[in-house]
């Protein structure tokens, strides 16, 4: 061991909240430096998100410095940025099982720590969620400080500014943090990042640099003892500021930009806004990916990344055959050279969703319209209303928000968009925050829109020109990663509302939905062993549902096995079942293989599957069991 090694880290002095009080101020850098290597390290060996989190180092450290745990509450925008949270809040130890099954989760979790607030995977939830805790603050007497972080991507949310407009009325105090990164996933884009830009780029910010109270001091008319008093005078904070009109007229007081690698300062702005009894925004600037020169030159990649190593900064597993996501982003720059009445959008995920190709081939055909998703629907409802065919792609589980806007604007009107639903089913290790599994639920009972999944690749790439052509809502849903290339010798032309016999037996149909006929092909392997026929059946549509194919199985099979990645209630599965009971089939039998109605935690896909029973060993012991026959 060198003798460097043996030294006591400042790190091994912080194993519980506030600790971090204890290190001297002197030692803040090195401080700061221990957590990025901390951070790389660990991320490198489970994955997670990891430029984000190296951005946040010393603005995590400043609230820290600046706040009590658990008193005081942080509401972390999104989430995905909480890593050094974590570390100063008694979970250093838990960094090896970052994102494992039954490990520590990515993002804040109350669950997990009495110092989390509010569990967060979605954007822009923070302010509203922070003015909600001031509110039952206010009512229930107490005087702790309240935090939203949220970063000028979350900041192009609807609810953000929802949430902005209810804070201008506020009369206690609130801070929010704007960490500005000039990022979002992607860059971020629009009339407010341009905003932003202006604010960043404002020169005061530069005399702020040196030291924030110094500046203050020096200023004319305020002067060396006065700062204290003018911190505290709505008026005089206004020296903190530059122009903002846009927060000021909103009723909020607005303080920066201040240096978000820059502690001292920092506390010194926390200070002088806890004193204001409003709204209060804190504008810091941060360099997403600091101190990982990969990170800080190619953020996007690194914004959430696999195992990697950290020299060459390349993923440890190479990259297994080919995405749905991928098949999804060639096929549609295919049909878009042919047609250009096709137009595609994204909220803020170009490279996540497969647009990236669409966007580089066909920039004026391609929009970016933030992490705004209901505002995404909308506007294809207007595109499609127009004469455009728009593909909106967005995954599972964001899609969750934009569910009146589906209907009111894109089924109501009966109009012929996309809707390329990745991430559906379970996606594995961003957690329950993340998991598309109520997809089938939340669309499959909406008139007019018709619900596709297909079971393989070539089937995506049929589906997605089907739905091209078809003139009405449609939407169809895939899974995160591998695309399935098997069963590729079934492959029956797309007829509206048909599903695919792939092997007629009789005895038992395995009614399987997308994802789920890859493993409902082994289950039939099973059944076989057993000395069971089972006919094995593609679904592809699941809105509208195929009675026909059900009245005809009906007359030579006796049990019914419906097997989805989506939860029980809702599905598909309670789709057939509903139908069976009321076209009154005593001597059929339903089986219904789902995922039970529960948040499914982080983990692996594959282990995830087995633990919730959708493996084609669960799904086979599940089936003896129910039919005695274990
Ligand atoms: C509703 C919703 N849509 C999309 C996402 C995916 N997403 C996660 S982080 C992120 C970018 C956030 O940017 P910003 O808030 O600036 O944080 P940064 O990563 O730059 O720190 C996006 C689009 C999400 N979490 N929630
Ligand atoms: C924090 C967040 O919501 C995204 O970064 C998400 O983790 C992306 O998921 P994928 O890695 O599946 O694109
Ligand atoms: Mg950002």
């Amino acid at each position: 061991m060198k003798e460097v090694d043996r030294l006591p880290k400042l790190l091994d002095y912080i194993n519980q909240a506030n600790d971090i009080k204890k290190i001297r101020m002197q030692d803040y850098p090195k401080l700061a430096e221990e957590i990025r290597s901390f951070l790389i390290s660990h991320i490198s060996k489970t994955g997670g998100h990891l430029a984000s989190n190296l951005g946040v180092v010393e603005l995590s450290m400043a609230l820290h410095l600046f706040l009590s745990f658990p008193k005081d509450k942080i509401i972390w925008d999104v989430g995905h940025q909480a890593y050094t949270h974590k570390l100063l809040t008694g979970r250093k130890e838990m960094f090896a099982t970052l994102r494992q099954l039954d490990g520590l989760s990515g993002f804040p979790k109350c669950e997990e720590s009495n110092c989390d607030s509010f569990d967060t995977g979605h954007s822009s939830t923070a302010i509203s969620a922070a003015l909600g805790l001031v509110k039952a603050r206010e009512l229930n007497n107490e005087n702790h400080k309240v935090v939203a972080v949220l970063g000028d991507g979350a900041l192009t949310g609807g609810m953000a500014f929802e949430a902005l407009n209810n804070a201008g009325r506020l009369k206690s105090n609130m801070m929010i943090v704007l960490n500005d990164n000039n990022m979002s996933i992607s860059e971020n884009v629009g009339g407010l990042a341009n905003y932003l830009a202006k604010l960043r780029t404002n020169n005061k910010y530069t005399g702020f640099k040196e030291n924030l109270e110094n500046t203050l001091t020096q200023m004319p008319g305020i002067g060396k003892t006065v700062v204290d008093k003018l911190k505290r005078s709505k008026d005089a904070i206004k020296y903190f500021m530059l122009p903002s009109m846009f927060f000021e007229d909103m009723g909020l007081t607005y303080i920066g930009p201040i240096d978000g690698h820059n502690i001292n300062h920092m506390i010194t702005a926390f200070r002088a806004a806890a004193k204001v009894q409003k709204a209060v925004v804190v504008h810091v600037i941060t360099k997403k990916g600091k101190g990982y020169p990969l990170a800080e030159k190619y953020p996007s990649k690194f914004h959430g990344v696999d195992a990697f190593d950290v020299t060459s900064g390349k993923a440890v597993k190479e990259e297994k055959g080919i995405s749905y996501t991928k098949v999804f982003s060639d096929a549609l720059v295919r049909i878009a050279e042919k047609n250009d009445k096709v137009v595609a959008i994204t909220a803020a995920m170009p490279y996540g969703t497969g647009l990236s190709d669409f966007k580089k081939r066909f920039p004026s055909r391609f929009f970016d319209v933030g992490i705004a998703e209901q505002h995404a629907v909308t506007y294809a409802a207007g595109l499609a209303m127009g004469g455009f065919k728009p593909v909106v792609a967005i995954y599972s589980t964001f899609l969750q928000r934009a569910y009146d806007q589906i209907i009111h604007d894109v089924c109501i009107n009966n109009l012929p968009v996309v809707f390329m639903i990745d991430r559906a089913g379970v996606t594995g290790r961003d957690g329950k925050t993340h998991q598309g599994i109520f997809d089938l639920s939340y669309l499959s009972h909406i008139p007019n829109l018709v619900v596709l999944a297909p079971k393989n690749k070539l089937e995506l790439e049929e589906m997605l020109s089907y739905s091209i052509s078809y003139n009405g809502p449609i939407a169809i849903r895939y899974p995160k990663g591998e695309a399935y290339l098997g069963l590729d010798e079934y492959q029956a032309p797309i007829e509206y509302g048909q599903s695919e016999i792939i092997k007629e037996e009789a005895e038992i149909a395995l009614l399987a939905v997308g994802s789920m006929v890859k493993t409902a092909e082994k289950v039939k392997n099973g059944l076989k062993q057993m000395g069971k026929k089972a006919s094995l059946i593609n679904v592809r549509f699941i809105s509208p549902l195929d009675t026909k194919l059900l009245d005809r199985l009906s007359e030579n099979h006796s049990i019914f096995i419906t097997i989805e990645e989506n939860v029980r209630s809702g599905g598909y599965g309670q789709k057939v079942s509903d139908y069976l009971h009321e076209m009154n089939r005593p001597n059929s039998r339903h089986i219904n293989i789902s995922i039970p109605d529960m948040y499914i935690e982080h983990g692996g896909v594959s282990e995830l599957h087995k633990r919730i029973g959708l493996d084609a060993d669960s799904i086979l012991e599940r089936i003896k069991y129910l039919l005695n026959e274990s």
